[in-house]
């Protein structure tokens, strides 16, 4: 039916076009927009509009070509693949589905399309429904899948419908061998020709009996084996109904394909300041419209003001520490030159020196500090502290202190952040905004597991296009911090991650010179947990993405302190050119190069343990951008070990449908 004078081009599929739904007449891109006009619903011929799909083109509704995306806008798109799935002409016909025997009619069939749980991919056939039980699959074949039940669609379902053999009744229906293996599998008597009574939870009795003798699905393992024989199971996880667990993950994940599950676990686990919390805030920031809750934000309220006094007698702590030095280096001297004057100490000034009113300020602070006393002084005394917290601040001989911070171990880079504002920051009603929340320490609890549940938010682009991209943005996700000290030998939750579909394991790339309390390199540290976790029975099928964090301080840090300070990375031995600038004419900054390297150390790693391939990533948390970015390849990573469960699965259910294989 394709238009006069247009050239419709020969199926070549090199060659891309678009094709007429109704004629399959196909059309090049500079004859489309001729050919079908306006597309009121979709792609058509003009000659063809009004007439019905073919229907072994119904699946491609909606989802067009990138050809038509280059042609058109993206609103033009949007709207054309919209009418095209929802225009009255494109609409499956009602009286060419049958189900238990009965054509349908319109009504039936937008309940069957508009349930909670709908029959997926319908097209024109017959099918067999079970009302009791939501179980459904082809005329003649065994079931399919598990929709809404009580529907009420077709006629009553016939005991032929599946065509089983088996003298073994479901709701009226003889079951087939595939489903009886199933059930005696999972731990049902069929002895005796039993008739069942299944109910949509799976609960089932004898008919005529009115006890419940068990559920089907109960059993993790029941649907595990549902898996490989390629039957359904209810879409929604009833499994609390029996304790029985799994364990093992690669089970797990066939389970988890096959339950369609719509929220993925993702491990976020690290060392103890290689940013697990900042990244977790971040996410909660990025993803949630209401971050953080009232009473939340309450709480961490006074925890960044604890924190202000907590830097700040630190830097205390420091200025002691530097001031006797600098003293007993001035003693010294001053003993060589001039022996006799023996009281010259206690007038001296050095760079690390404070005035008596703040002295005393701080000896009192260090005190209350020392004594464990803190909380004693908030919050009312918050307001009258503040100036005085703003003077040593100020003042020449802390910011000296601050100036050699990295000799002062435990004061985090964000200090400065909260001290520069500490008068703000210590009124009684100072609320922290979402930035304050996000540098703050101590937020995420240390010691506890923290949940967060999200979706990536659609952009504007996917909307519509194509209705499995919206699907994504359904998917919802599950980010779990864990403690980095919960994770030792004996971690108490380590039972609970065999669901969790992959780890991201954070290390700090500028942690490669600092040293732990005990004198051990924390990249080596690092590397440590990293290594325990990847070789743990429990995660030896999931994927890693592996975030190198920090990037930011390891750009900095890496011009001054060589990598090599780590003696796992010996070897860096980077040709960079003498004069390097901020742009550096498109060669690598050294930063990218100790980042690259670490990946390549990581990498090399992983596969010599694992024998897989690690996903990593570059990081700075305190950048939206670069937390999205991270998690979001997190997701693609997912959605990408998905698709390969897919394909192993499809060949399960080639096996599967072999009545060699598991008949008995
Ligand atoms: N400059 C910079 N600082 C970061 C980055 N990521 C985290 N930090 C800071 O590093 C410190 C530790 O980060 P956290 O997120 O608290 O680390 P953690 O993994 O939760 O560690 P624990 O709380 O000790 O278990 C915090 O002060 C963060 O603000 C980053 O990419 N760049
Ligand atoms: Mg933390």
């Amino acid at each position: 039916m394709g238009l006069m004078g247009l050239h419709k081009v020969k199926g070549n599929r090199f060659t891309e076009k678009e094709v007429c739904l109704v004629c399959d007449a196909k059309y090049c891109s500079s004859c489309v927009l001729r050919a079908m006009g306006s597309m009121p619903e979709g792609r058509k011929c003009v000659s063809c509009i009004g007439c019905p799909i073919d229907e072994s083109k119904r699946g491609s509704l909606g989802k067009c070509s990138r050809m038509l995306k280059r042609l058109l806008n993206d609103l033009e798109v949007k709207q054309i693949m919209k009418t095209e799935r929802f225009c009255e002409a494109n609409q499956l016909p009602a009286e060419y589905v049958y189900v238990n025997g009965q054509p349908l009619y319109p009504d039936e069939l937008v309940a069957l399309q508009t349930c909670a749980n709908p029959p997926k991919k319908l097209k024109p056939g017959d099918y067999w429904y079970d009302k009791v039980s939501g179980l459904w699959g082809k005329e003649g074949e065994k079931p399919y899948q598990i929709i809404s039940p009580h529907l009420n669609v077709g006629g009553p379902i016939s005991a032929e419908a599946s065509n089983g053999n088996t003298q073994v009744f479901i709701n009226g229906r003889e079951i087939t061998k595939v489903e009886l293996r199933m059930l005696q599998l999972a731990g049902v008597q069929c002895a005796g020709n039993p008739h069942f009574w299944v109910n949509e939870d799976g609960s089932y009795q004898e008919e005529g009996q009115k006890n419940t003798k068990g559920y089907i699905w109960g059993k993790a393992g029941t649907k595990l084996l549902c898996a490989v024989l390629s039957l359904p199971v209810p879409s929604k996880s009833i499994s609390n109904a029996s304790g029985d667990q799994l364990h093992s993950a690669n089970s797990r994940s066939i389970l988890d394909h096959l339950e369609h599950r719509t929220l993925q676990k993702i491990l976020l686990v690290g060392n103890s300041g290689s940013g697990t919390s900042t990244i977790f805030k971040q996410a909660k920031i990025l993803y949630k419209d209401i971050p953080f809750l009232e009473d939340e934000r309450e709480n961490i309220k006074v925890i960044i003001q604890t924190n202000v006094y907590g830097y700040l007698g630190m830097l205390l702590e420091g200025r002691e520490r530097f001031e006797e030095e600098a003293l007993g280096v001035m003693n010294a001297k001053q003993s060589l030159i001039e022996d006799e004057e023996g009281d010259a100490k206690t007038n001296v000034k050095t760079l690390y020196s404070i005035g008596p009113r703040l002295k005393a300020f701080s000896d009192w602070l260090l005190k209350t500090m020392a004594a464990g006393n803190l909380g004693v002084i908030f919050p009312a005394a918050s307001r009258e502290y503040a100036p005085l917290v703003e003077e040593l601040w100020r003042d020449a001989a802390i910011q000296a202190t601050y100036k050699r911070r990295s000799e002062l171990g435990l004061l985090p880079s964000v200090a400065s952040y909260f001290l520069e504002r500490a008068i703000d920051v210590l009124t009684p009603d100072y609320e922290p905004s979402d930035l304050d929340i996000l540098y703050a320490e101590g937020v995420t609890s240390s010691s506890g597991l923290a949940c967060l549940d999200f979706s990536f938010p659609q952009t504007a682009a996917e909307e519509n296009l194509d209705p499995s991209d919206h699907l994504d943005s359904l998917l919802r996700y599950q980010l779990i911090r864990v403690p980095s000290r919960g994770l030792g030998e004996n971690c108490k939750w380590i039972d609970m991650f065999e669901d969790v579909g992959m780890v991201v394991f954070v290390v700090s790339m500028s942690d490669y010179d600092q040293v732990s309390e005990d004198g051990t390199n924390k990249m080596l540290l690092a590397k440590k947990l990293f290594e325990s976790i990847i070789t743990h029975p429990i995660f030896e099928q999931m994927d890693f993405l592996l975030i190198l964090n920090k990037y930011d301080l390891l750009e900095e840090k890496v011009e001054r302190v060589p990598l090599t300070r780590c003696e796992w990375f010996q070897d860096f031995n980077p040709v960079v050119s003498r004069h390097r600038s901020n742009n550096n004419n498109g060669n690598p900054t050294l930063g990218q190069l100790a980042f690259h390297y670490m990946a390549v150390k990581f990498k090399r790693f992983y596969s010599s343990l694992t024998g897989k391939k690690l996903f990593v990533s570059s990081n700075k948390s305190l950048d939206p951008n670069s937390v999205d970015a991270s998690l979001k390849l997190a997701m693609e990573i997912l959605k990408w070990s998905e698709e390969r469960a897919n394909i192993c699965m499809s060949e399960y259910s080639m096996y599967s449908t072999e009545p060699s294989s598991f008949s008995n």
